[in-house]
């Protein structure tokens, strides 16, 4: 793990990357089975989890509302709780994770008392309000001053049945809290999409899957329409499967030196949507003209690095609510893609175009990538560094968010890390 440094220069390797590297557990699946683990009465055994910056900041929050979560080792969570939160004597801090703020904001309804839902100064500008709208809606007492957390929850012990329409353009992570939070109400719960489609359809199966796999009775009554039964949460064992957007940069390693990096999972094993971008990294160096980045948002960032090594040019478009990711990522991705080579990528509206330049490989062009608090900017660069000599990732303790041994992965493959300045 890197901490306290300010800087990792990438040292090109001379060797295709070989090796076995298992990704961590998936983000998403753990902050959903934490959370529907600690709705549940009884024990519920997490294994294969992830430990990360955002899954700590979960735990946390449940251990404040009166969840016990124990660590018996480095991949598995036990959770036990009597299937109630209780009201936390301060408010609950989950930093930049979009997962936890989001899934609790709405499962915080079924507190007796009030809740602050809070994050660090990024997640204080990514939106919330469509979601606050929807709870609010169905009767809930909240609200976000500014349209970002922090949110005050005054819960009532449980959730009203009801319909619910909610816009989920900017997050799908809104859907996914109100359908998991709707099985611990009074009555059955519709949820209904309204407005502009939602990215990553993919995360509301994810969802699903989850909560049935803890009881819940959830129906897809048509595309845009789902209903909960008011079931509540069985405890259960659960396993969670590795992380498919901490895989693309392993996929993308692979590809971008000509090795084989066994991840111990097929790439069709996985069931998040990132998992989908092992298709288009396979047909590097002729990836597509145009991709569709809706449907595998999280990959954007290393499709469009690994796009700067493609044969021809690349546009991204469905990626608007990239902007309101742990950075505006469609900025941070333009900028600092040209900070390594002058007009290497621009925006078109919201698109992202990357002008492929094969050439770039074996340069040297000594730059210092600014990460902005991104994991995944942080790790995305880093793959430029093993073909551009010079790549210098400042900030890359960032990676703590979602794949703490991200540096450690890329050493034991062989990759030569240095101390930047
Ligand atoms: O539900 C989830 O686990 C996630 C949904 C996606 O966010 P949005 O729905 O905000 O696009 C994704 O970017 C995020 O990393 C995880
Ligand atoms: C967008 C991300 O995270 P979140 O929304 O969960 O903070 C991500 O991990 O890329």
């Amino acid at each position: 793990m890197v901490t306290g440094k300010a800087a990792l220069t990438v040292i090109p390797p001379t060797h295709a990357l070989m090796g076995r590297v298992t990704p961590p557990g998936s983000k998403s699946i753990t902050n959903r089975a934490l959370l529907l683990a600690a709705l549940a009465a009884g024990t519920s055994r997490l294994t294969g989890a992830l430990k990360s910056d955002d899954t700590r900041h979960m735990a946390n929050a449940l251990r404040q509302m009166g969840v016990t979560v124990d660590e018996p080792d480095a991949t598995t969570f036990i959770v036990t709780s009597n299937g109630q939160l209780m009201a936390p004597a301060g408010p609950l801090f989950l930093g930049n994770a979009g997962t936890a703020t989001r899934f609790l904001t709405a499962a915080v309804a079924s507190v007796n008392g009030t809740v602050v839902v809070d994050g660090d100064e990024h997640m204080r500008k990514r939106p919330i309000a469509p979601l606050v709208k929807a709870l609010a809606a169905l009767g809930v007492d909240l609200a976000a001053p500014t349209g970002c957390p922090p949110v005050t929850v005054h819960g009532r012990g449980a959730l009203a049945g009801g319909r619910v329409e909610i816009d989920a353009g900017l997050s799908s992570q809104y859907v996914s809290a109100i359908l998991m939070a709707a099985a611990c109400s009074t009555g059955p719960i519709d949820i209904a999409l309204t407005g502009s489609d939602i990215g990553a359809r993919g995360y509301i199966d994810l969802t699903v899957a989850a909560m049935r796999a803890f009881g819940a009775a959830v129906e897809q009554k048509d595309a845009a329409t789902w209903r909960v039964l008011p079931t509540g949460y069985r405890a259960a064992d659960y396993s969670i499967e590795p992380d498919a957007s901490a895989a693309t940069y392993l996929w993308a390693a692979e590809v971008l030196t000509g090795g084989r990096i066994d991840l111990g999972v097929p790439a069709d094993a996985f069931t998040q949507p990132d998992a989908c971008a092992q298709m288009v990294i396979a047909q590097f160096p002729d990836m597509p003209a145009i991709i569709d980045g809706s449907q595998m948002q999280d990959a954007v960032p290393t499709l469009a690095v690994l796009a700067a090594f493609n044969n021809s040019p690349v546009r991204f478009t469905g990626i608007s609510n990239l902007r309101v990711k742990e950075c505006d990522r469609t900025r941070a991705l333009s900028t600092e893609l040209s900070r390594i080579r002058s007009g290497l990528a621009w925006e078109e509206g919201d698109d992202l175009i990357v002008a492929a330049d094969p050439a770039l490989a074996g340069q040297t062009l000594p730059t210092d990538i600014h990460t902005y608090a991104d994991h995944r900017i942080a790790m995305c660069f880093a793959l430029a560094g093993l073909k551009i000599h010079g790549i210098t990732i400042l900030d890359p303790g960032c990676v703590a968010k979602t794949y703490p041994g991200y540096w450690d992965a890329l050493r034991s493959l062989g990759v030569d890390l240095r101390d930047g300045a």
